[in-house]
Order: C-alpha cells, then sequence, then structure tokens
C-alpha cells in the first residue's frame, strides 16, 4: 500500500527554486532515504512534508489523503533531529511518557507503552535515570522511544546521527534497522552520508538542486545510476569515468577510451548503431579486476597502493585517466609496474558524454551482472 505520495511537489523563493517537480511513492514498512548535498533541498522537501513549510505547487498524500492544509501536528508524523529532543529536567519514562500525557490517554495505558517502548529501544534498565548526563547514542535512543511511543504512521529522521561518534554511529545504524524491522515502520531519513543511506534504506532518492536524479533500490542506485552526479557521490571510492566513443562490430559493442577498448554486453540495438557516439563509461572500482601483465590488452601503469583493512585501492594510470580499483584480494603487484585488467562488461554504465544521462538501460544491464 502506498503510505505517501509526492506529487510535482515544488517549492520556490522568489526566483529561485528550491525544490523542483518532485514525485516520490513511499510504501507502507519501506525505509527511504534523501539523500543529497548540502542545499540540494531535502530539508525543504521534508519540511513540505512534515507541514512546516507551505508548498508552492504539488501535492502530499498520505494513506491517499492529501496533507495540503492540514496543521503538522495533524499529519500522523513522528519528527527526529540530529539534536536530540529530549527534556533534559526529566526522567527517561517521564520523556517516553510525555507525548501520551498530552495526548491524554489513560495512565494505565501510558505505562504499559512506556514499559513496551523502553524494551524496543533498549532503555528498560536506565527508565528511571535522568536524562543530564547521558551519551549523544543514548540521547539518541530516547529522542527515537519518545517519537515512537506515539506511534507515528511515518517516522522521519533528519540526519538523526550525525552529531554521534563514529563508532556509536555504526551502532545506531545497526540498531534502526533492527527497530525498523522489528515495528514495520515506514522511515523517510534525511541525510547526506552515503554509507547511512546504503545501509539503512530499501530505495534511495538522490537529490541535485532541488531536483530528484534517481530514486530506486540501494542495489540500482549504487550499480546502474541514472546520472553521472550519482555514480560520482555514491560511493568511497566513487564510480570511475572514462571518456570514449561506441564502437560496433560483429565481435560485440565496445567503447573506445583511447589507449583500449572496453567491452560493454548487451547494449540496446539502437545504442550499438550509433558508431562513433561520444559517452562517459561508468564503473564501479570493486567491478575491474586487476591481473598480470599481458593477460588482457587493457594495460595500466600501477600508481598507489593502499590497504585498508580487507580491501585494497589501487590507483592506476589507464592511458590519460587516473583510475581506483577495489581488491579484496592481498595485492603483489608493485608501485610503477605494469598491470592488466578486466572489467566486469554487466556492470558497466554508459552516459551521455555532455548531459551525464544513462544510455544504458539498467535491466539490460541487470541481467548480464557479473
Ligand atoms: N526560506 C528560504 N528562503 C530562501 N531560500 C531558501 C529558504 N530555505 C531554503 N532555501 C534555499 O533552498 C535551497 C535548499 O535548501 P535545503 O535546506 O532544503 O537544502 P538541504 O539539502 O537540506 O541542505 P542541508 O543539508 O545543508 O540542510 C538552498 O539553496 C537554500 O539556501
Amino acid at each position: 500500500m502506498t503510505k505517501l505520495q509526492i506529487k510535482n511537489l515544488r517549492k520556490t523563493y522568489g526566483a529561485f527554486t528550491a525544490v523542483e517537480g518532485l514525485d516520490l511513492a513511499i510504501e507502507q514498512g519501506e525505509t527511504v532515504a534523501l539523500l543529497g548535498p548540502s542545499g540540494c533541498g531535502k530539508s525543504t522537501t521534508l519540511n513540505m512534508i512534515v507541514g512546516l513549510t507551505e508548498p508552492s505547487a504539488g501535492d502530499i498524500r498520505i494513506d491517499g489523503r492529501s496533507m495540503l492544509g492540514v496543521p503538522p501536528g495533524k499529519r500522523g508524523i513522528g519528527l527526529v533531529f540530529q539534536d536530540y529532543a529530549v527534556f533534559g529536567n526529566m526522567t527517561v519514562r517521564e520523556n517516553l511518557a510525555f507525548g501520551l500525557k498530552v495526548r491524554r490517554m489513560a495512565k494505565r495505558d501510558i505505562a504499559e507503552e512506556v514499559e513496551k517502548t523502553a524494551d524496543l529501544m533498549g532503555l528498560t534498565d536506565s527508565l528511571d535515570n535522568p536524562t543530564t548526563g547521558m551519551g549523544g547514542s543514548q540521547l539518541q535512543r530516547v529522542a527515537l522511544g519518545r517519537t515512537l511511543v506515539t506511534n507515528p504512521s511515518i517516522l522521519l529522521l533528519d540526519e538523526p546521527l550525525s552529531n554521534l561518534e563514529a563508532a556509536m554511529r555504526n551502532e545506531m545504524r545497526q540498531e534502526l534497522r533492527r527497530i525498523q524491522k522489528q515495528t514495520g515502520q515506514t522511515v523517510i531519513y534525511v541525510t547526506h552520508d552515503q554509507i547511512e543511506a546504503l545501509s539503512l534504506a530499501h530505495r534511495i532518492a538522490v537529490m541535485e538542486q532541488g531536483r530528484l536524479v534517481h530514486y530506486g533500490d540501494t542495489h540500482e542506485v549504487y550499480h546502474f545510476p541514472k546520472e553521472t552526479f550519482v555514480g560520482g557521490f555514491l560511493g568511497d571510492p566513487p564510480m570511475n569515468f572514462l571518456s570514449g566513443s561506441i564502437q560496433s562490430s560483429a565481435a560485440g559493442t565496445f567503447v573506445d577510451i583511447g589507449c583500449a577498448s572496453i567491452q560493454v554486453n548487451k547494449v540496446s540495438p539502437e545504442l550499438s548503431l550509433q558508431n562513433g557516439r561520444k559517452v562517459t563509461l561508468g564503473v564501479r572500482p570493486e567491478s575491474i579486476d586487476l591481473l598480470a601483465p599481458g593477460a588482457s590488452d587493457v594495460r595500466a601503469e600501477i600508481l598507489l597502493i593502499e590497504q585498508l583493512g580487507a580491501d585494497t585501492i589501487v590507483t592506476l594510470l589507464l592511458g590519460a585517466h587516473e583510475i581506483k580499483l577495489r581488491s579484496t584480494r592481498d595485492v603483489s603487484h608493485q608501485i610503477g609496474e605494469t598491470c592488466s585488467l578486466r572489467f566486469h562488461t554487466g556492470m558497466i554504465s554508459l552516459f551521455d558524454a555532455e548531459t551525464g544521462v544513462q544510455v544504458i538501460t539498467p535491466t539490460a544491464n541487470k541481467e548480464n551482472a557479473a
């Protein structure tokens, strides 16, 4: 069932467009990450969903009902920000009970709901502790619990982990995943952190300059981005981009990148006919294999080898292009050596050289995913 439907949503401030014709459908029980760089329009979108900002045009529907003109408190949306909205002069129990007291719920029911939520959030042992002096992740648990106890129709999390230290962020990420699974809550997660988006969300909506660039499941958005912007924004290191031109022959379709020809699997018939069309080839660092010299026609020079725990990142010079490769195996090559490369043909994306828009269909590519 569609929980939230956003149709042609737009927000302008004078001549400036902060959000441009946004369409988004979120299903019941789904976690969707709204991801993009600072200033891309995430907060504006969120504020329009919550009801704090009036849209200039378009519609927002929750369970099929338009929210235009519905005040924020009546939309059934629970909101958690990066600053822990916790009352410092109250105990954890009082914080959790607050929203239910405001709703004038019976005392016995409040006690029951608070216990249930405390159990869900792992706060049972600290229910009677004051929140003053609590660490960031505990405070965020309380803030989240305070919202969840009110049983919101949609939970909106705005950069909820960005004030936490790295180790705590990892722990809370796992916790959020568990809580979402356990409750089946519909969640919108606003972040500029791609790792959070990839690890938490079922689907990701990537925004750039007020525009929704790509909305799809995490696998699709990561491996087959609709625009070079998405491939460059997601991933660390990001997608490699190589400029070249299409070369079709009886042997198949290739992209000539100057120093080598890279085979591309199963491109659409129209594209394979566009011999000479200028394209940008995109390939993820983990979709390139490092081979012994002479093992393929694609030769590169090794510029740098970085051992990062289980992974090794190798920086290579391929013709005029500097690219990065990720290997999960030990790399026995030396810096300065020439090696050969193999691109996973089914994992290659092609983009128009001028617009940066994908010109290969992801479904065609997915079938061949190596
Ligand atoms: N009240 C306003 N008046 C004029 N411009 C605004 C207003 N609110 C936001 N903007 C502009 O709209 C654009 C989008 O802002 P928004 O805060 O939605 O981006 P964001 O992606 O949430 O960024 P951040 O991650 O930094 O919060 C920005 O260029 C911002 O300057």
